[in-house]
């Protein structure tokens, strides 16, 4: 089968081909998170802050691999996260991007069925575990919360200055397989909301395949805002089919017997 992607020929509806657990899995991302209502987010007052600790990346790839753009940095980075829902130190490995090709869609997970332009996901996986010592063996470890992802919705507004490095970067990797250096540091702290106490967790899956269901998700009420233009420099980046990728998210999965855990009111 060609490789997965998001065209009518090889997008979400096909992907159970390949990975059955598309269509048999029980905890499969992303979800459509509900705040009213008979399955909605539940309160719960245990959770605490998500804690990052992110020093500027010094050395990382630039890198689009068809279906996304992925920033990872050098294998020695010690950029880590735990607090929040976790009870273990996770290691960051990557972050990527999903967006549609205009403002109404292009978030994985939803609010309400409220989808936002684009959706940042930040990559990492439990270095404190027996298990396994890698990213890769972490996502073939079934361990269903090998993989913790912070995910931040984009919206439309001011120009993100913080994430302007990496907007600029796009043209330079508009053809599908091609990568760069990453040129000088990168602050990704500073991409974020300065508080990250506000959020959606439950227990999923990687969104693209192979759909591993390894995953704690972290989903952020906070927006963060980028700039028309920026959201546009998104959408000229190319698919290896000679079109740009335009709507790389997956459509919300069925809940299930899962509950959403919300750490505000
Ligand atoms: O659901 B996501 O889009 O957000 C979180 C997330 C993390 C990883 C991926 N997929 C990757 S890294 N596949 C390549 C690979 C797959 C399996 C082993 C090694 C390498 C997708 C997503
Ligand atoms: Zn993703």
């Amino acid at each position: 089968m060609a490789p997965w992607g998001y065209s009518k020929e090889n997008g979400p509806a096909t992907w159970h081909k390949d990975c059955p657990i598309a269509n048999t899995g029980v905890r499969q991302s992303p979800i459509d998170l509900i705040t009213t209502g008979q399955t909605c987010a539940k309160y719960d007052s245990n959770l605490k802050p998500v804690i990052v600790s992110y020093p500027a990346f010094s050395e990382a790839t630039f890198l689009n691999n068809g279906h996304s753009v992925q920033f990872q940095p050098s294998a020695g980075n010690l950029s880590e996260l735990s607090g929040g829902p976790l009870t273990k130190k996770y290691k960051f490995e990557q972050f990527h991007f999903h967006w549609g090709n205009n403002d109404s869609e292009g978030s994985e997970h939803r609010v309400n069925g409220k989808m936002y332009p684009a959706e940042l996901h930040l990559v990492h996986w439990n270095s404190e575990s027996p298990n396994f010592s890698s990213f890769q063996e972490a996502v073939g470890s079934n361990d269903p919360h090998a993989l913790c992802v912070l995910g931040f919705f984009l919206k439309v507004g001011a120009e993100n200055a913080s994430l302007k490095p990496i907007t600029d970067l796009l043209s330079k990797v508009k053809n599908a397989g091609s990568s760069v250096s990453f040129p000088g540091k990168f602050d990704l702290k500073a991409v974020l909301p300065e508080t990250l106490t506000d959020y959606y967790t439950y227990d999923g899956s990687l969104t693209t395949p192979p759909l591993a269901e390894c995953v704690k998700w972290i989903v952020f009420k906070e927006p963060i805002e980028v700039s028309t233009a920026q959201m546009e420099a998104f959408r000229a980046v190319d698919d290896g089919h000679g079109k740009p990728i335009t709507g790389n998210y997956r459509p919300p999965c069925p809940l299930h017997t899962r509950t959403v855990a919300a750490s505000f009111k």
